[in-house]
């Protein structure tokens, strides 16, 4: 049964039922409507509370039924609030978990809101490429005035009962059972006239200069949100609230979401909104998974290294409230690692303290403790190292931890693509060990390689994709292979930027196709950012630049194949970017943001180009991201061939949460498949047998298959792996 009814006194309750978040389905829309009906039409009801089952009012309208774009068909959601808002007998909304989207829209149509302390409500469409389209952007800007509407609506804010409370949006809120106090309230309101509580009859009140408060809201979004066309929807909907009669800014609530279904960018959202949830669904080969391996309970961590990485680690774990020992080698580092772990829970604090909600850590530390002392970890459920990226170092550390902890505790390496086997080798217990793969800044970005050895148990896996949703990431398991996934499918795409530069491109012109794509920073904008000397390190290692080079190599081939020394050059002059002022930019000061394009460069690059004879041409950014994309996205199907992701799906997240891939085109896997994979591997292909020497350009066998059996929908690329070797 979707919907319950129950009388108490003169009471009608109607209660949604359908786990796991009460969602809005057709099915649930009809039975609501009728069940609606009957109360109103029931002379032994006077008043009606409306509520959900299991603690959660309503998550909004079912995005599952979004597959089609006919939208809802038979009774929509606006259709119901409507029966509500005109309702004679007074209706109380109870609103208990949550009240999201068209939840809160239901609610909106009711004449009382009620809710529980713990209750987050909020308009979050614009997350999934939509708007409110069912009255929100008509009747929210009507209760709570036009700023503080826009403001919720275009970045889909979930605001808690008690922000909602100091808005006007709910009535009461209680700190007990929330239906109990809505069936009170509807008691005492029988007979009391309801008409100022009718939202769509309210005019909209506001203060300020219309015209110039849109336009301004509009630029902002333009930059903010680049190239999403959710939030200016969202915008030109709260607009017509003010500029028409209530039933006609329901008309362009329809005409807008019509429009945005045109775009694509709501299905790729909704498929990204999917990906993230099916992502902690991991499964291995053998049948164990998320849903019969039981994580352990984490209560004590501790991390080692409080550089970059591990400060925010740390202030992650305390923003979750477990307690974590935070460890250095020496005074120094361990004061300087101090200051800025107080530094970065002081600004969450101040975060959270805008949002009406407290924390652990508001007045100091939280569940923090630092030391010198190895020995202090001894009794810790798991340990964090995140010391740099140097093997050596690495295996010195968990060689002595294992000797020093409990014999079930568990060890994750904070590795961006060292090998975890090797590393598990060291220990005592290579089963507990496994590759957590932070990005940074570690306590804002969302998304968690979790990296799983030959040797790392399920339990271990079930307690760190368990530990990552606890700290708000978005934990992905992936195997283990130099680079992972991201960085893996990174490193073509850096390779191909640089061979824009030596075939006629400023790295500005590449930069600018990227962002003008979506992405939030092109290639060489986000090197500097990195620091360029961190992959000529790497390169060093390799033995690709610097004294390993074997004498003769031509500078542009190594082991017969295209290489790209610029960056190497740059590193050598001292320029590494942001900290150094200058790299592929330069900038204002040392450590400066602000990048302008460099007039060295150019004149270096164009030197660079005659000392080696290049013949450069004229690019244009479609040449620019097909060759950098689609370079990113084979390295992708290669990495699903060798099973190091278990699906496109994950890929894409990772993507979405770790690179700044713009969510509203799904991901690189998800753009591969709406391009068309024939496009992708026909460009590859040619692009290949003119540059014989780029092996990256050559399609992988996966590709081919895929476009070989017809392009099968992305759900189904699984099955054509079938036989290949699966390392997850
Ligand atoms: C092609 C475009 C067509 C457009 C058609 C437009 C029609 C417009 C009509 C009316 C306007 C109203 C629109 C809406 O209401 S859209 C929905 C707005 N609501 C949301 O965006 C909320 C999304 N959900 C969440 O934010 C979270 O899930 C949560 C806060 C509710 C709960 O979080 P958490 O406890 O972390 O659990 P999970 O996220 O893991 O979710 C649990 C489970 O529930 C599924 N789920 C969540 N929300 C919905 C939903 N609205 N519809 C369907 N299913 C939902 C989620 O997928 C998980 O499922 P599981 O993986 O199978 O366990």
């Amino acid at each position: 049964m979707e919907v319950t009814r129950y009388q108490s006194h003169a009471v009608s309750v109607i209660e949604i039922n359908h786990p796991p978040v009460n969602a809005l389905s057709s099915l649930v829309c009809q039975a609501l409507f009728k069940e609606f009906v009957e109360a109103s039409k029931d002379p032994s009801v006077e008043a009606i509370v409306l509520c959900g089952a299991n603690g959660k009012f309503c998550a909004g309208a079912d995005i599952r039924e979004f597959k089609s774009t006919s939208l809802m068909k038979t009774i929509s959601i606006e259709d119901i609030n409507g029966n509500i808002e005109s309702c004679k007998k007074p209706v109380v909304a109870a609103i208990e978990g949550v009240a999201l989207g068209g939840g809160l829209e239901l609610a909106l149509s009711c004449h009382y809101r009620v809710a529980h302390i713990k209750a987050i409500v909020g308009l979050p469409e614009v997350l999934i490429g939509i708007l409110p389209a069912a009255g929100g952007t008509q009747r929210l800007p009507r209760l709570i005035g036009i700023p503080a509407a826009l403001d919720m609506i275009v970045r889909g804010r979930h605001v808690p009962a008690t922000e909602a409370f100091q808005l006007g949006i709910v009535d009461q809120v209680v700190q007990t059972n929330a239906i109990d106090a809505a069936v009170h309230l509807a008691r005492e309101i029988i007979g009391k006239p309801l008409d100022n509580r009718r939202l769509s009859t309210l005019p909209v009140q506001y203060n300020i200069n219309i015209e110039d408060f849109f336009d301004n809201a509009l630029k902002k979004a333009k930059i903010q949100f680049f190239g999403a066309q959710a939030p200016l929807a969202c915008i030109e909907a709260v607009k017509a609230s003010v500029e028409l009669p209530f039933y006609q800014g329901l008309k362009k609530e329809q005409e807008l979401i019509a429009s945005l279904v045109t775009t694509g960018q709501p299905q790729a959202q909704q498929y990204a909104f999917f990906s993230e949830r099916n992502a902690g669904k991991w499964t291995l080969p053998s049948g164990e998974g998320w849903d019969n391996v039981s994580p352990k309970i984490i209560k004590t961590t501790a991390v080692i290294g409080l550089g970059t990485m591990g400060r925010g680690i740390v202030t992650s774990l305390s923003k979750a409230n477990i307690s974590v020992i935070a460890l250095e080698q020496d005074e120094k580092q361990l004061n300087q690692g101090k200051k800025a772990v107080i530094s970065l829970l002081e600004k969450e604090a101040e975060k959270l303290n805008k949002q009406g909600k407290s924390s652990s850590f508001a007045n100091g530390l939280g569940p923090v403790h630092f030391t010198l002392d190895f020995g202090e970890i001894r009794n810790v459920d798991l340990v964090i190292e995140a010391v740099y990226e140097n093997m050596g170092l690495k295996k010195k550390i968990f060689q002595k931890i294992s000797k020093i902890l409990k014999p079930d505790a568990f060890l994750c390496t904070n590795t961006s693509g060292l090998d975890i086997d090797e590393i598990a080798s060291v220990t005592n217990r290579p089963q507990n060990v496994i590759g957590m793969h932070f990005f940074s800044p570690a306590n804002i970005m969302r998304l968690l390689e979790v990296v799983r050895g030959c040797y790392t148990s399920p339990i271990t896996i079930a307690t760190t994709m368990s530990l990552g949703k606890t700290l708000g990431k978005v934990a992905v398991l992936v195997g283990n292979c130099p680079l992972f996934v991201g960085n893996r499918m990174l490193l073509p795409y850096v390779e191909q930027a640089g061979y824009l530069l030596e075939d006629g491109c400023n790295p500005e012109d590449v930069d600018n196709a990227l962002e003008h794509f979506g992405f939030a920073m092109g290639p060489f904008c986000m090197m500097d950012l990195a620091g360029l000397d961190v992959g000529w390190r790497s390169r060093m290692e390799k033995g690709l630049t610097g004294d390993r080079v074997p004498t003769g190599t031509p500078a542009r081939q190594r082991q017969g194949n295209r290489y790209c020394p610029i960056a190497d050059m740059l590193c050598e002059l001292g320029r590494f970017g942001q900290k150094a002022g200058m790299g592929w930019y330069k900038y204002e000061k040392l450590g400066g943001r602000k990048a302008s394009p460099d007039p060295w460069i150019r004149d270096f690059l164009e030197k660079y180009r005659n000392t080696h004879q290049i013949k450069s041409h004229v690019i244009n950014s479609e040449e620019i991201i097909q060759r950098c994309l689609y370079v990113l996205i084979n390295a992708g199907f290669k990495i699903l061939e060798d099973g190091i992701a278990t699906s496109p799906e994950d890929i894409d997240v990772i993507y979405n949460n770790g690179y700044g891939w713009p969510k509203y085109r799904g991901g690189p896997m998800y753009y591969a498949a709406t391009t068309g994979l024939a496009k992708v591997y026909e460009t590859l292909d040619r692009n290949y047998k003119a540059n014989p020497d780029i092996p990256s350009m050559k399609p992988t066998f996966l590709l081919r298959k895929l476009v070989a059996v017809g392009e099968p929908p992305l759900k189904e690329w699984k099955t054509q792996l079938g036989n290949l070797n699966n390392k997850l």
